[in-house]
């Protein structure tokens, strides 16, 4: 079992991981997500004793990794595929570190078996591609036959097959009784993988339960409703009356509408008492995904603004309207930047950089007036469709629940 309690790591005034206390027990697959830069690489350094912490501590088995007798044969870890000697083999490179463990030559062989490397075992690993990697090191990981595994984020630049792989791979390390502890972003492939999360948000504790419980406790159930859809005003005419009963009606992209607050006979009585006919009507329960982003929208430090293109597009004629995107070619009537072979700079370079002066700049156009982003964040994805009454457009999901009482009610900045 690994141990962290009030775990707390500063790099000079920034302050990764904030007292962080929770365990991960053997014979499940414990999933670690945070949103980017939330501490979790630092927190699973911590825990394999590459960091030290400001304040508290983390055990492995009851012990601190660096106490650990044999702490390979114990602890296996993925942290960085990258961190390899490129110029190495892969089965020297592995071998390497099983001399330095005391691990016989043999299981070298074995595990490259089991990562499906055997083929490529001679070659300097600096050739590999990013999934090869991967299998590289969680054939590293593996060699010790250890206890506690410890993998950040080990799909990455794997492909389907490779992601199949490591998730039978985790349940069935996790099924002969091991701790399984692993990050990932992929949050689809973690509601297949683990069976338990543990969630942080800006170094803090904002989740400790099952993925069933985490799931129920921060999404709400609701109802899909779909009218024919060749009969718009049907679709208004139910919307009308199940927000006239109590219920919460959303707009679907596809047309349906996402009803919360009734249950589905209820649904289903007011759709026959308005003489609206219903092509479908089914429960739902949120994704993984929606409860994640629902829980941790608060606690997000690195968000996207929308490309407003500023300079980019030509001056339309007062009252023209841009023209639609062509597929495979793009918005026509947008420059894009001349090949350089042309005699064109890739990108607008600044007076006296090198290319040719002469050559007029494309962007230095005059470009129409776009619309300014609005201050602060703006969303990633494009505007909801437009929501026609009364159907109400859909609204950000409500503030993150009270997380557990091991972390503050909402997620301080202790930076
Ligand atoms: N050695 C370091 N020196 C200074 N700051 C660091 C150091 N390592 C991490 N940090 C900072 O600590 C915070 C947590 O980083 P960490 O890499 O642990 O996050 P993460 O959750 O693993 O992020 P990601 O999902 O993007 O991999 C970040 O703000 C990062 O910039």
């Amino acid at each position: 079992m690994i141990e962290a309690v009030g775990l707390t790591k500063r790099y000079g005034d920034k302050t990764a991981v904030y007292n962080l206390s929770f365990q991960v027990r053997p014979g499940s697959v414990t999933g670690f997500l945070g949103p980017n830069g939330s501490g979790k690489s630092t927190t699973m350094r911590m825990i394999l004793g590459l960091d030290n912490p400001t304040a508290g501590h983390v055990t492995i088995g009851g012990y601190p990794y660096r106490k650990l007798p044999n702490a390979p044969r114990q602890v296996g870890a993925l942290l960085d595929a990258k961190a390899v000697h490129g110029g190495r083999a892969a089965r020297n490179h592995l071998l390497s570190l099983a001399q330095l463990s005391g691990i016989p030559a043999r299981r070298v062989d074995e595990v490259l078996g089991v990562v499906g490397l055997q083929d490529v075992a001679r070659r300097r690993s600096k050739g590999f591609s990013l999934g090869m990697g991967q299998r590289l090191g969680i054939a590293a990981a593996l060699l010790g036959d250890p206890q506690v595994l410890l993998f950040d984020e080990p799909v990455n630049g794997l492909d389907p097959e490779g992601i199949l792989w490591v998730r039978n791979l985790m349940k069935s390390l996790a099924a002969e009784g091991r701790t399984v502890f692993v990050s990932s972003h992929l949050m689809s492939e973690m509601a297949l993988t683990a069976d338990h999360l543990i969630v942080i948000g800006r170094g803090q504790l904002l989740a400790d339960m099952s993925v069933k419980d985490f799931i129920a406790a921060n999404s709400a159930g609701f109802a899909r409703v779909r009218t024919p859809d060749t009969e718009p005003q049907l679709r208004e005419k139910l919307a009308g009356a199940l927000t006239e009963a109590g219920g919460h009606v959303l707009p679907e992209q596809d047309g349906a509408l996402r009803v919360t607050g009734l249950p589905l006979p209820r649904i289903s009585d007011i759709a026959h008492g308005t003489d609206v006919r219903l092509w479908e009507l089914s429960p739902h329960q949120a994704s993984l995904e929606e409860a994640y982003m629902r829980m941790t929208q608060g606690a997000v430090d690195y968000r996207s603004t929308t490309d407003q293109k500023e300079g980019l597009q030509q001056q339309l004629p007062p009252g023209a309207q841009p023209p639609m995107p062509v597929p495979g070619q793009g918005q026509p009537g947008w420059y894009a930047p001349p090949p350089p072979q042309q005699g064109g700079q890739p990108f607008a370079a600044p007076q006296g950089y090198g290319g040719a002066p002469e050559t007029p700049n494309p962007y230095a156009q005059a470009a129409p007036q776009a619309p300014q982003p609005a201050p602060g964040h703006a969303p990633a994805q494009p505007a909801p469709p437009a929501a026609q009454s009364p159907v109400q457009p859909p609204v950000a999901p409500a503030a993150p629940p009270a997380p557990p009482t091991t972390a503050p009610t909402e997620p301080k900045d202790v930076r």
